[in-house]
C-alpha cells in the first residue's frame, strides 16, 4: 500500500470460494492505481493486487485450477495520477501493464477523447497483446487513417492446469457519446455478424465467456445471453461486466451468470466455477461437464487484511518484488504530481449519495448554495445587475469530500473532467425556469437519453433503473435537518456474535443473496440524485427560484414543464450558464420550451476555465486556513 495509506481494520471475512476455474476481476478503476488513501477499507493499491494475484496463481498452479484475470475498462478518468499529469495518462499505462491481465477491454472513457482512445491503440492494446478484445469496437488507425478493430473480435484459448477451452469476447454498451476517431457497433448488429455466429457454434469448447464494459444487466447483455443461448442451449456462459460502479451478480440460468465488481480499486471481484468440462492436458484427463455446475462470487474489499487472508499471507511474505516496484513507482509519481499539495481544509465530510440532496452534507447542495452562486455572482453580467441559472449535471462530481486536508489528490477525485461552463446570453425567463424540470424528470429529453444511453447522473444512479431497491426511499424534509438518518446496524450472520464491531460498508444483494461481500459490514444507506443541479445567481434572496431546491421529483409523465411557480419579480430574461458536457441536452430542452438556439449562440465562461478549476479556485478562496492546522 502507499506510505501514507492507513492500516486497515480487522473485520469478520467470508471465505473464497475456490474451485476448479477462477477469476479475479477488476473494472472502473479510474486511475485510482494508489488504492484509497482516506478509507482503510479500500486501502491496498496495484502493486497489492499484483503481489495477490500471484499468490492465488501459485494456488492455481500447485492445486491444478486455473486463475483468469480480467478487466472491463475505465482506467482512465477520475484520479490525480491520470488527469493531473502533461499530458494525462503519463503514468498510468505504464503501471496498468505490470498486472498480468488476461482479458482486457475499452471503457466508454477511454473513448471519450481522441487522445485516450489513441492512447489505448498505442499503448494498452500492445501492453496486453493478444489479450485486449474489442468484438465491437473500430478506430481510425492514427498512423494510417483506415478504420480497423482496435483489437481481435474474440480470442480462443486452453487454460493452462485443467485444459478448459475457453472463446471469449470483450463488448463495450452501445455508447454514442464517443469522439470521431472510434466507431461502436451496437450489440444487437454484432450478434447478426457472420464472424459472431461462426465463432459460438465451434464445437470444440468447454466454455463462452463475454466480459465487457456493460452492465450486466442491461439489453446488451440480455441480447448477448439470448443469442449465445439459443445456439449453444448447455454450454456454460460466464459474463463480467462493469460500468455501474456497482456489486452486482445475475443468475441467467443454472449455466450462466454475470459479475460485476464495484469502481474505483475499492472491489476485487472473485468468481469460481466447478463442473466445467475439461479438454485435457498432459496432467489432467478429459472430463465432462458436470450436470449441475456451481457457480460462486465473492467481492473482496481491496486492503491489505482481506488480501493476507485470502492469499494465506502476513506482511512479510505477502508483497512480491513486482508488486513492491508498482506501489513505489504509484508513490513516485504520487510525488512528483504533487498530489498532497493543500488547497484548503474541508470542514465536514460533504457525500455524493450517502446522504439526501438537498442536505447540509450533500456535495450537490454545497456547490448549489456555495461554490457556483460565490463564484459566478463575481462575473462581470452579474456584477452589471444580470440574473443567471446555472445548471450543472450530478454525474460530472465523482467522489466524496472528507472533512480535512483538500489537496489537489482531492480535487481530481471530485472532478477529474477538463469541462468548462457555457451560456447563453438573455434566453426568456418563462422558459429557463422550466429546464431543470425538464432535465430531471420524465419527458422528451429523458427519453432520448435512455434511447443514446449517454446520462447527465452518475453511473450508480443510472444504473437504479433495473435496480428498483438500490437506494433509500426519498426522505421526508423533517429528518433533513438538522441531522441525518443513522445507518441502522443490520442483523447478520453468526460471524457478527464474534463481538466484532462491524464497520459501514457495502452489504450487497444481488441474485445470490446477501452473502457476497467478503467482509461483513453495517449497512451504509445511499440516496438517490437528480440528474441536474441549479444555482441562482444575481436573484435577490425574497425572490422565489422553484427549482434551486428541488422538492420530490416528480415522476409524471405530464409534469416536466408545469406548475413552474411565478413571481411578481421574476425576470424577463436571465443568461443560462451549464457545464459544457450537457450543452446539447440545455439545446434540446430550449428548443423543446420553444426558444430558437443553436451551438453558435453559446458563448464559454472564462475562456473555458474547466469546472476542476473553478472548484479548485473556491477551495482556495474559502477554505484555506494558511497556518492552522487540518485535521
Ligand atoms: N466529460 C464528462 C464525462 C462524463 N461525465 C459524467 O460521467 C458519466 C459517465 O461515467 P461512467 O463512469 O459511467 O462512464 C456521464 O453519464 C456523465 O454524467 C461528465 O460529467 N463529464
Amino acid at each position: 500500500e502507499q506510505p501514507s495509506a492507513p492500516s486497515p481494520i480487522a473485520a469478520p471475512l467470508r471465505e473464497l470460494p475456490w474451485a476448479q476455474l477462477n477469476f479475479l476481476h477488476t473494472t472502473d478503476v479510474h486511475g485510482w492505481w494508489g488504492g484509497h488513501l482516506q478509507e482503510p477499507s479500500y486501502s491496498a493499491d496495484w502493486g497489492d493486487y499484483i503481489s495477490f494475484a500471484k499468490h492465488l496463481r501459485d494456488r492455481a498452479d500447485a492445486d491444478g485450477s486455473d486463475l483468469l484475470l480480467i478487466d472491463t475498462g475505465d482506467r482512465v478518468e477520475g484520479n490525480g495520477i491520470y488527469d493531473g499529469s502533461s499530458p494525462v495518462g503519463k503514468f498510468t499505462y505504464d503501471i496498468a501493464k505490470e498486472q498480468k491481465i488476461d482479458l482486457i477491454c475499452s471503457g466508454n472513457h477511454e473513448l471519450y477523447k481522441a487522445n485516450s482512445s489513441n492512447a489505448e491503440f498505442y499503448h494498452t492494446v500492445p501492453n496486453f497483446k493478444g489479450n485486449y478484445l474489442a468484438s465491437n469496437l473500430d478506430i481510425y488507425n492514427p498512423e494510417t487513417g483506415k478504420l480497423e478493430p482496435l483489437a481481435a473480435r474474440y480470442k480462443k484459448f486452453t487454460t493452462k492446469n485443467q485444459g478448459i477451452r475457453i472463446l471469449a469476447f470483450g463488448f463495450i454498451f452501445d455508447f454514442t457519446g464517443n469522439a470521431n476517431n472510434t466507431i461502436i457497433h451496437t450489440v444487437e448488429d454484432t450478434v447478426k455478424e457472420d464472424w459472431f455466429k461462426e465463432a459460438i457454434r465451434d464445437k470444440e469448447l468447454d466454455l463462452i465467456l463475454v466480459f465487457g464494459h456493460v452492465d450486466i444487466r442491461s439489453f446488451e447483455y440480455a441480447t448477448l445471453y439470448s443469442t449465445i443461448r439459443k445456439a449453444r442451449w448447455d454450454l456454460p456462459i460466464q459474463f463480467f461486466g462493469g460500468h455501474s460502479h456497482i456489486r452486482d451478480y445475475k443468475i441467467y440460468d443454472s449455466k450462466s451468470v454475470a459479475l460485476e465488481s464495484g469502481r474505483y480499486m475499492e472491489t476485487i471481484g472473485f468468481m469460481s466455477i466447478d463442473g466445467v468440462r475439461t479438454g485435457g492436458t498432459k496432467d489432467v484427463p478429459v472430463k465432462p461437464q458436470k450436470s449441475k455446475m456451481k457457480f460462486s462470487r465473492r467481492y473482496l474489499d481491496n486492503n491489505l487484511f482481506s488480501l493476507h487472508h485470502h492469499s494465506g499471507k502476513d506482511s512479510k511474505t505477502f508483497p512480491t518484488e513486482r508488486g513492491v516496484n508498482v506501489t513505489k513507482t504509484i508513490d513516485q509519481a504520487r510525488n512528483f504530481l504533487a498530489l498532497t499539495k493543500r488547497y484548503g481544509c474541508a470542514p465536514h465530510d460533504l457525500w455524493v449519495s450517502r446522504r439526501p440532496y438537498p442536505h447540509k452534507e450533500s456535495i450537490f447542495s454545497w456547490l448549489e448554495q456555495q461554490v457556483l452562486p460565490q463564484t459566478i455572482e463575481l462575473s462581470p453580467r452579474i456584477q452589471e445587475g444580470r440574473k443567471a441559472l446555472v445548471i450543472t449535471n450530478t454525474g460530472g462530481i465523482r467522489f466524496d469530500i472528507f472533512k480535512g486536508p483538500f489537496t489537489k489528490d482531492t480535487t481530481f477525485l471530485v472532478s477529474p473532467f477538463t469541462s468548462g461552463i457555457r451560456y447563453l446570453k438573455d434566453v426568456p425567463y418563462k422558459s429557463a425556469k422550466q429546464l431543470l424540470k425538464l432535465l430531471n424528470n420524465e419527458g422528451p429529453i429523458l427519453e432520448m437519453m435512455e434511447k443514446e444511453g449517454t446520462w447527465m447522473k452518475s453511473p450508480e444512479h443510472v444504473a437504479a433503473r433495473f435496480r428498483p431497491n438500490m437506494f433509500a426511499q426519498e426522505p421526508d424534509a423533517e429528518i433533513l435537518e438538522p441531522g441525518f438518518p443513522q445507518p441502522q446496524p443490520q442483523p447478520q450472520a453468526p460471524l457478527w456474535d464474534l463481538g466484532h464491531d462491524l464497520i459501514p460498508g457495502y452489504t450487497t444483494h444481488d441474485d445470490a443473496g446477501d452473502d457476497g461481500d467478503d467482509t461483513l459490514h453495517s449497512r451504509l444507506i445511499f440516496y438517490n440524485v437528480p440528474n441536474c443541479i441549479q444555482s441562482t445567481v444575481g436573484f435577490s434572496s425574497s425572490s422565489a427560484h422553484p427549482q434551486s431546491q428541488p422538492k420530490r421529483p416528480s415522476s409524471s409523465n405530464t409534469e416536466h414543464i408545469e406548475h413552474v411557480d411565478s413571481t411578481e419579480d421574476d425576470p424577463e430574461k436571465v443568461d443560462v450558464m451549464f457545464n459544457e458536457f450537457i450543452q446539447k441536452w440545455i439545446i434540446l430542452a430550449l428548443e423543446y420550451l420553444g426558444e430558437e438556439v443553436e451551438e453558435a449562440d453559446t458563448e464559454s465562461f472564462r475562456d473555458g476555465m474547466s469546472f476542476t478549476e473553478i472548484m479548485k479556485e473556491w477551495v482556495k478562496g474559502h477554505w484555506d486556513i494558511a497556518g492552522e492546522t487540518c485535521p
